[in-house]
């Protein structure tokens, strides 16, 4: 059926189709063939089996761009135009209720990365929240990731002549305003209608690439397009188990001009997110102090049976993560896309010294903000350990760092122990909340708090960072004791052990 075959649906017909070999969803006002799609939805099937032979756009568009139906079915599922006069849905336009809220405070009131989250969260809905905020069980990784920073001290250096400075830095070859990125994270729907989009746009006003997530509310296709063409960003990749789909995904990422691959490879499986931050009043909440953190530490999580608990269960996306991904793979996607590809979750040496080895374009240390294994080191403390064990590698390679970075002086510790750039997640999606200037925004601030660093530090460009600028003492008693004595550490070779399954 072409594109311009009107039929009509009538709602009593929709209805008709109800079951999941033969099921009709009507999504903002055009009728699709969802017929044994639940299983494969990364959202999970039971969304879709409760709204065959209904009209499922309310829920659709919480979450997923409007085009996105019709780039994944094409014509082939799409049944018809659903009678005006019978569609009880809302109009196209106006569905998310989010672009603006009135709650929110002026933008140039802002002045800090921290305000953010006071700022937006009365504007986001509630599952929104616990989804931004989530972290694995305990929610100790997280903590870690934003204290450790306070833990490195600086050692300025006076006299330099800062009166200029350059924050600019080159990456992959290309020129980038500043070394700080946002975090790629999926589902950026939930925080403003322009989700992925806003983020991107944000990213290349502000001289950067984006990170265009796997599982976005946008497509690549319309993330790309939105950037206009040969703008550079870079593909967060989620690897399907069903390989013809991996397949696919990496063909299209190549064929809309990814400049690299970055394979998230910490969350083979699902972590447990038992609370997002233990209870809905610190949810809300805007401070970052000690005394609140502590209320969302072991066993102060929501009681059991309670709604909460009900609501911050795992979404069960990972029907499609492959669990059985492995370095033979990593070597595949760069030999199949010819693409620089990067691993990103890297969580010890070892890991990056592999990586190096196969010959990966970059490491991203991460430990997906601390929704992955509970209990890693924060990725600065990793980078410590390369930088004791093996620094020939933070020259070789691009090295990028995230979790908790929340202040320019975070940035300017991650460069001066070898980082080439680092990423911001939370912040920015609190910041989407505003829309694309207010990611703008989150990032120019913490650009200005960048410069402002470098010149109290004694340097005027990013190259003049290095170790001698840190005193580390406090962190180095966390490294593992092989990092004592570097030939402990096991040849990569060791850990290498490839099993080809392409
Ligand atoms: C071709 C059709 C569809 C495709 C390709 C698709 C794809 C996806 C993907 C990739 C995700 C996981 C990433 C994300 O959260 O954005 C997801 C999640 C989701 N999808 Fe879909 N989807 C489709 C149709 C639908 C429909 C018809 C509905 C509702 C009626 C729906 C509702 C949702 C919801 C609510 C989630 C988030 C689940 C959660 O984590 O809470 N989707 N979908
Ligand atoms: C809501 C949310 C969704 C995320 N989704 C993804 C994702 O789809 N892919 C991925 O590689 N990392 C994802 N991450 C992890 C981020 O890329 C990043 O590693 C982390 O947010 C950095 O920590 P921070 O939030 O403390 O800055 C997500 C993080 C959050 C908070």
């Amino acid at each position: 059926m072409s594109l311009t075959t009107k039929r009509r649906v009538a709602v009593h017909e929709l209805k008709k189709h109800a079951t999941g070999e033969d099921g009709w969803i009507a999504l903002n006002g055009t009728v699709w063939d969802f017929s044994d799609f639940a299983a494969q939805h990364p959202g999970g099937a039971e969304l879709i089996v409760q709204h065959l032979g209904k009209d499922g756009s309310e829920v659709y568009n919480e979450i997923h761009s409007p085009a996105l139906v019709q780039r994944h079915f094409g014509e082939q599922r799409r049944i018809g135009e659903l009678e005006a006069s019978d569609s009880p849905m809302p109009a196209k336009e106006g569905l998310n209720k989010r672009q603006q809220h009135p709650s929110l405070p002026p933008l140039e009131s802002i002045t800090s990365l921290h305000q953010f989250e006071a700022a937006a969260s009365p504007a986001l809905t509630r599952k929104a929240l616990l989804y931004l905020s989530g972290a694995t069980e305990d929610g100790i990784t997280e903590r870690e990731n934003r204290k450790v920073y306070s833990r490195v001290m600086f050692r300025p250096r006076l006299l330099q002549g800062v009166g200029s400075v350059n924050t600019s830095t080159q990456f992959l070859g290309l020129t980038l305003s500043c070394p700080i990125m946002v975090a790629p994270t999926s589902s950026n729907r939930l925080f403003h209608r322009d989700g992925e989009v806003a983020i991107a746009r944000a990213s290349q006003r502000f001289g950067v690439p984006p990170i265009a997530p796997t599982m976005g509310s946008f497509s690549l296709a319309e993330i790309s397009e939105a950037l206009g063409s040969g703008r550079p960003f870079f593909f967060q990749l989620y690897a399907n188990r069903d390989r013809s789909e991996l397949t696919r995904t990496l063909d299209e990422a190549r064929r809309l001009g990814a400049r690299a691959i970055m394979v998230t490879s910490d969350s083979p499986v699902l972590s447990k997110r038992e609370s997002a931050k233990g209870s809905s009043t610190l949810i809300l909440s805007s401070s970052d102090n000690e005394s609140e953190v502590k209320t969302s530490g072991p066993g102060s999580g929501p009681p059991l049976g309670s709604e909460l608990v009900r609501q911050v269960a795992p979404p069960p996306v990972n029907n499609v993560i492959d669990p059985d991904l492995n370095w033979a793979d990593i070597q595949w996607i760069a030999r199949h896309t010819g693409l620089p590809v990067f691993v990103k979750g890297i969580q010890r040496a070892e890991d990056a010294k592999i990586a190096a080895e196969i010959g990966c374009a970059g490491i991203y240390l991460s430990n997906h903000g601390g929704r992955a294994l509970d209990t890693t080191p924060p990725a600065i403390l990793v980078l410590l350990e390369i930088q004791k064990t093996c620094p020939e590698i933070l020259t070789k390679m691009e090295v990028i760092v995230d979790g908790g970075v929340r202040r320019g002086t975070d940035v300017l510790k991650a460069i001066c122990l070898g980082a080439r750039a680092v990423c911001v997640g939370r912040p920015c999606l609190y910041a989407l909340a505003y829309g694309e200037n207010g990611v703008l925004r989150a990032l120019a601030i913490l650009k200005e708090e960048l410069t402002i660093a470098m010149q109290l530090l004694g340097i005027t460009s990013l190259d003049q960072a290095n170790p001698g600028f840190l005193n580390t003492s406090r962190l180095e008693k966390l490294l593992p004791s092989m990092t004592l004595d570097s030939s402990d550490i096991m040849s990569p070779r060791l850990y290498f052990q490839p099993t080809p399954k392409l």
